[in-house]
């Protein structure tokens, strides 16, 4: 009887090890749109947890930003005079104590409310479909080419963005087709899903941040900003506190 009861308690426990060790990282959505500073800091935020946090596994979604202001009649900061000062400096300070090369361009306001950036993301979307790791390098060197004073990329414009896209590995052929698919009306719909899906969750800015938790409706599980990395890591669980410099 008592060598019954110890051979299953044995397995339980090595059952319990088994589906430990078997079990597979929490998916972290992060929703960007290359006009946004702050999903630039919350990119190379979420970068440094890779790996510290073994939790997680990243995944980046583009939407539109312009979208999202007006699905929840929302307004960018710096449309309003207080926000939009106060954000020049907090994002300096903040890419200060991060360490994170980062500066906002001259061409900042001309690139993201004159011309906008809606095409800029269909483009971002197109890539997404046709080389989704490309995709995620792209992400980074574009942030890297418009974030900074130093011949900032206008990422408005898309025969630089194909440069960029070169830039990040994509083919001559691979770039004609991307031109081709953004402007289909697949990818012009598959980006507007993105986009509803996040409002739908109750997003009014970004970066949001979604961690898909299996205990969790997901209207439970985002955050907005880059400034909650660390709820990030306590919706995984993780007892790590997150690497912020
Ligand atoms: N405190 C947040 C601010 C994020 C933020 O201001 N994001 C802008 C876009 S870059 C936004 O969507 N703002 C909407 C709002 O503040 O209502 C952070 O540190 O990341």
């Amino acid at each position: 009887m008592l060598k019954m009861i110890h051979l299953s308690k044995m397995m339980t426990i090595s059952r319990r090890m088994f589906s430990t060790s078997l079990s597979r990282p929490t998916m972290v959505e992060m929703f960007y749109d290359l006009a946004s500073p702050y999903t630039c800091l919350q990119v190379h935020l979420l970068d440094r947890q890779l790996g510290h946090w073994k939790s997680m596994d990243l995944k980046m979604t583009p939407v539109s930003i312009a979208h999202i202001m007006k699905a929840s009649s929302n307004s960018p900061p710096i449309k309003v005079q207080a926000k939009g000062r106060y954000m020049f400096r907090d994002l300096k300070d903040l890419s200060e104590y991060y360490r994170i090369p980062f500066a906002l361009p001259d061409i900042f306001v001309d690139t993201v409310f004159e011309k906008g950036t809606v095409k800029t993301q269909r483009f971002m979307m197109a890539v997404h479909e046709n080389a989704p790791e490309l995709h995620d390098k792209l992400i980074r060197i574009a942030y890297a080419n418009f974030f900074t004073t130093e011949n900032a990329v206008d990422i408005a414009n898309i025969e630089e963005m194909k440069k960029l896209a070169s830039k990040a590995g994509c083919s001559t052929d691979l770039i004609a087709k991307i031109e081709q698919d953004m402007n289909d009306d697949k990818v012009k719909t598959a980006l507007k899903q993105n986009t509803d899906r996040v409002v739908e969750l109750g997003c009014f800015g970004l970066p949001i941040t979604l961690v898909h938790r299996s205990d969790e409706p997901l209207e439970m599980s985002w955050v907005f900003g880059s400034d909650r990395i660390h709820i990030i890591g306590h919706y995984l669980g993780e007892k790590e506190p997150p690497i912020l410099r």
